[in-house]
């Protein structure tokens, strides 16, 4: 049985990031400090001004019950409900991929593109393939307000989870979520086209942390046998929803640059940016016709 978390803000601090650390969670400072602000609803500044505070015991029962799921290897952001992406805070839910940092690579990626055509044509409409929390499409709508998008997902409780994170951002009267295999329901132009596609061979799944395998949804994980299959549909299916002079912009798993690159090459696209993340390996690649 655990010790009982002491009451006062900066003991509570301490107990629980020994807690996290001697079950071995690598970040056992910033989860520990994540999830007792967010149980406490204090801050940091609160920890440093008065680590006396009180912390009721509704509060304490909730940071208990939440170091317990961490202990067991339930990803922090999981257990918050919540993650920050691009400077919004998105919540998830079970059928949403936690977006990641490295993906913000793609938005930065577009950005300049997407706000030069608002300012060339005052609008510029954007197509999130494989939209999860809406994470790409609404830090780009955030970022660029005469913009519009549509995020497409296979899976209904991901579109509920945008909808709902486009609403609490005030995005939500430029967003539309969009059920839909890849294409199939998807009708228009765009003038950009974003896709993070699940790009996990099968095989190599079960091999994942088990902090990913076990909580991202398999389907936005799977990319199947190759890993590839869905940059094949979204290469030879583009073109029919590109704007002239549009963009195609990929997230990659970092191995498969040339073989994503010949894919699109085989469509009739130029590879004309290709961006590496925060760690250095190629991530986003750019498309042009
Ligand atoms: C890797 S996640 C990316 C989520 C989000 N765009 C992000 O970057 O955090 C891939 C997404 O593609 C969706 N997806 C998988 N297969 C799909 C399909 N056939 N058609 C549309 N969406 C699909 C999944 O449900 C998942 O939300």
């Amino acid at each position: 049985m655990a010790d009982l978390l002491p009451a006062a803000l900066g003991p509570l601090l301490r107990a629980a990031r020994e807690r996290l650390t001697a079950a071995g969670i690598a970040d056992a400072v910033l989860d520990s400090r994540l999830i007792v602000e967010h149980f406490s609803g204090t801050t940091r500044a609160d920890a440093i001004a008065e680590p006396g505070h009180p912390v009721d015991a509704k509060a304490l029962a909730a940071i208990e019950a939440a170091l317990r799921r961490r202990v067991a290897g339930e990803p922090v952001h999981r257990i918050l409900g919540y993650r920050e992406f691009y400077g919004l805070r998105l919540s998830l839910s079970a059928d949403t991929l936690e977006p990641r940092p490295d993906t913000e690579t793609l938005v930065d990626a577009v950005l300049p593109f997407a706000k030069a055509t608002a300012e060339r044509l005052g609008e510029c409409r954007i197509l999130d393939l494989g939209t999860g929390t809406g994470a790409i499409a609404l830090a780009l709508l955030s970022a660029v307000p005469a913009a519009t998008a549509t995020g497409v997902d296979i899976s209904p409780g991901a579109l509920a989870t945008a909808t709902r994170n486009a609403e609490d951002l005030r995005l939500g009267g430029r967003f539309k979520a969009l059920h839909s295999n890849w294409f199939e329901k998807v009708s228009g132009r765009y003038h950009v086209i974003v896709a993070n596609p699940p790009y996990i061979p099968t095989g190599d799944i079960e091999n994942l942390q088990a902090e990913v395998r076990d909580f991202d949804p398999r389907r936005a994980l799977d990319g199947g046998v190759d890993g590839l299959i869905p940059y094949r549909i979204i290469a030879g299916e583009a073109e029919g929803f590109l704007e002239a002079q549009g963009k195609v912009a990929v997230e990659i798993g970092y191995t498969q640059q040339s073989e994503v690159t010949a894919i699109f090459a085989g469509a009739g696209y130029r590879l004309v940016e290709v961006r590496r993340d925060l760690g250095g390996n190629d991530r986003v690649l750019v498309f042009e016709r």
